[in-house]
């Protein structure tokens, strides 16, 4: 226990060092070398990197200190949810069984603006079915409009096998609509046996996934705007 609070204490320590410090070379702005510590972070990144994970690797000895300053070469790259300063979205919305995607739309719009991304930098587009939003998805990543697309659906099962069928090819498309466009297509919909199933995804007591699919769009979008652009 005892330990654990040292760590944690060490863990701010070196999180504050690091923040005030410029970016790089990391092992430069380290300042806690111990076995006990159990990682740090990244200003780079945001992440925590952690000892033991065959990242690093710190003793008293010289020799550990090498190894430690090949590691923490290693860059890790990680989309930020707090830097939405002029990312643009684009919400394509099934109208099919609309009672549970406008739940889903409003999650996904209610987490656009927690994390401050601007109405003016929102469009959505609504489409008949979920089968319908692949091709509308990769129509708007193509337009170099936006940083991430987020499709939101709800396929009910009926009698037939007709649910497989939809929601297989949503599944599938919004995955092809997104490696062929290059904007990452985040994948919003709902694949439920019953009504009830999809209301508890849709603000009930499963959570939003809507939401959840805005926050994975905001975190892909400031990926690829801040460390992958081509
Ligand atoms: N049954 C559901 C559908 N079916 C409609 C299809 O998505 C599509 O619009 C139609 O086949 C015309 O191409 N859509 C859903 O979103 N959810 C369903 O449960
Ligand atoms: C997923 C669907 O399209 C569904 O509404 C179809 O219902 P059914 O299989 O009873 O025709």
């Amino acid at each position: 226990m005892a330990s654990m609070a040292t760590s944690k204490s060490l863990l701010l320590q070196n999180q504050q060092l690091i923040r005030a410090t410029p970016h790089r070379p990391l092992a430069d702005r380290l300042s806690v070398q111990t076995s006990s510590f159990p990682g740090f972070f990244c200003s780079n990144c945001s992440g925590l990197l952690r000892i033991g994970d065959g990242m690093v690797s710190v003793g008293k000895e010289k020799k550990s200190r090498a190894a430690f300053a090949l590691a923490s070469a290693v860059r890790h790259l990680e989309g930020s949810v707090t830097k939405t300063e002029g990312l643009r979205f684009a919400i394509v919305v099934a109208r099919f069984n609309e009672v549970v995607t406008r739940l889903l739309l409003q999650g996904a719009l209610e987490t656009f603006k927690k994390y401050s991304v601007r109405e003016a930098d929102i469009d959505v587009v609504w489409v008949p079915g979920s089968f319908e939003i692949p091709v509308t998805a990769e129509r708007l990543g193509r337009l170099a409009k936006y940083q991430a697309i987020v499709c939101i659906g709800a396929v009910i099962r009926g009698d037939t096998t007709h649910y497989d069928a939809v929601a297989n090819s949503s599944a599938s498309g919004v995955l092809s609509a997104g490696l062929k466009s290059g904007v990452p297509c985040v994948f919003g919909v709902l694949t439920c046996d019953d009504l009830d199933q999809a209301l508890n995804r849709a603000g009930g007591k499963s959570g939003n996934k809507g939401a959840e699919a805005a926050l994975t769009a905001i975190e892909m979008a400031s990926l690829f705007e801040h460390h992958l652009k081509c």
